[in-house]
């Protein structure tokens, strides 16, 4: 059977990608949009009800117009890229390692993670679920972004004449991924998140450093790594690597797309201070890697099938 797509926001940097990671597989036929009619609110309403799955890449506020445009008889499942509906009851989060697959396979309104939150949570939420770290914990997320993060607008400024050389903000610590984090880690408290951008195109850097001696069941830098690496047993999409295994981490200008996701604990020789550190790509399991593992949970595929490995 084909399974009918159709991804609203088609040109921006999430939906192309998507576009892409579907290409050619005959599980799915796209439904498609010309460019006078794609923010055309009947022909979306068309497209959107005839979809057996809608993908939403999409600003926040177009993303719940789409989904208030969906008949509730038209069967159309949702999986939303914003960060629209990512604490909102009803919704599914879209993270499979983490909620479970048969979870996100039978769910009609699944929410994309953000790509900061996937590095983050896929991190500390399994460690706090396991009483390894305490979920009263004052977290802080430390985090740099490819452009593309940013989508069009981004993308555009990055690669305009005058172009900066780095961009930090978050300034007002008021950062729209801090409700997701603190829920889905199952937190006490919302994290200090210190996000920001370099001149490469795709990819990111997302860091948790931790004074572990400081926590009163103080814990071991390599029985989190240990936690992370049975956690993620059997993952063909997170890898969880030894100890120690590199002295830096890089993001290339024009590094290749890549949906997984890596996860590393260094800490210092006695162990009691430790930082966590996922390295994935935000265009891939960070939006449109995600998105397409979703989709094939939802459709009853195998669930890497498509995706860039
Ligand atoms: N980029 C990333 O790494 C990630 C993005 N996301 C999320 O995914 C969503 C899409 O982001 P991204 O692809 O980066 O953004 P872009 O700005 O690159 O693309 C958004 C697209 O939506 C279109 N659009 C805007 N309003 C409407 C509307 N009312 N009807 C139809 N189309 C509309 C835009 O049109 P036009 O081309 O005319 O501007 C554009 O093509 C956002 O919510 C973002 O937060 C999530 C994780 C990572
Ligand atoms: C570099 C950059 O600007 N990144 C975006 C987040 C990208 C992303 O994850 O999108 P969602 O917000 O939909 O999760 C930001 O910080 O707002």
């Amino acid at each position: 059977m084909t399974n009918k797509v159709f991804i609203d926001g088609a040109a921006g940097t999430t939906g192309l990608e998507i576009a892409e990671r579907l290409a050619g597989r005959s599980e799915f036929s796209l439904i498609t949009l010309d460019d006078a009619q794609r923010k055309d609110t009947a022909a979306r309403r068309e497209a959107l009800n005839e979809a057996d799955v809608a993908i939403l890449c999409l600003p926040d506020e177009a993303a719940i117009e789409a989904v208030a445009l969906i008949d509730p008889v038209s069967g159309t499942r949702v999986i939303d890229a914003s960060s629209a509906h990512r604490t909102t009851e009803g919704w599914c989060y879209g993270f499979p390692e983490l909620v479970g697959s048969e979870r996100v396979a039978t769910a009609r309104r699944v929410s994309n993670p953000g790509c900061y939150p996937t590095g983050f949570l896929a991190l500390v939420a399994p460690l706090v679920r396991a009483g390894l770290l305490p979920a009263d914990w004052p977290y802080t997320v430390n985090a740099v972004s490819g452009y593309s993060g940013g989508g069009k607008a981004l993308i555009e400024r990055f690669e305009a004449p005058g172009a900066p050389a780095f961009r930090a903000y978050g300034y007002d610590l008021k950062h729209k991924h801090l409700p997701e984090m603190k829920a889905h880690a199952g937190l006490e408290h919302p994290v200090i998140f210190a996000p920001s951008v370099v001149p490469a195109y795709r990819g990111m850097i997302v860091e948790v450093p931790l004074h572990l001696d400081a926590m009163a069941n103080d814990p071991q830098a390599d029985a989190l790594r240990d936690a992370l690496g049975e956690f993620y047993a059997g993952s063909a999409v997170v890898t969880v690597h030894d100890k120690q295994p590199v002295g830096e981490l890089l993001l290339g200008p024009d590094d290749t797309p890549f949906d997984g996701l890596e996860l590393f604990v260094f800490s210092n020789d006695g162990g009691w201070n430790a930082r966590l550190v996922a390295r994935l790509d935000n265009l891939g399991k960070g939006a449109s890697g995600a998105a397409v593992q979703n989709l094939n949970l939802l459709c009853g595929l195998p669930e890497t099938a498509g995706l860039r490995l």
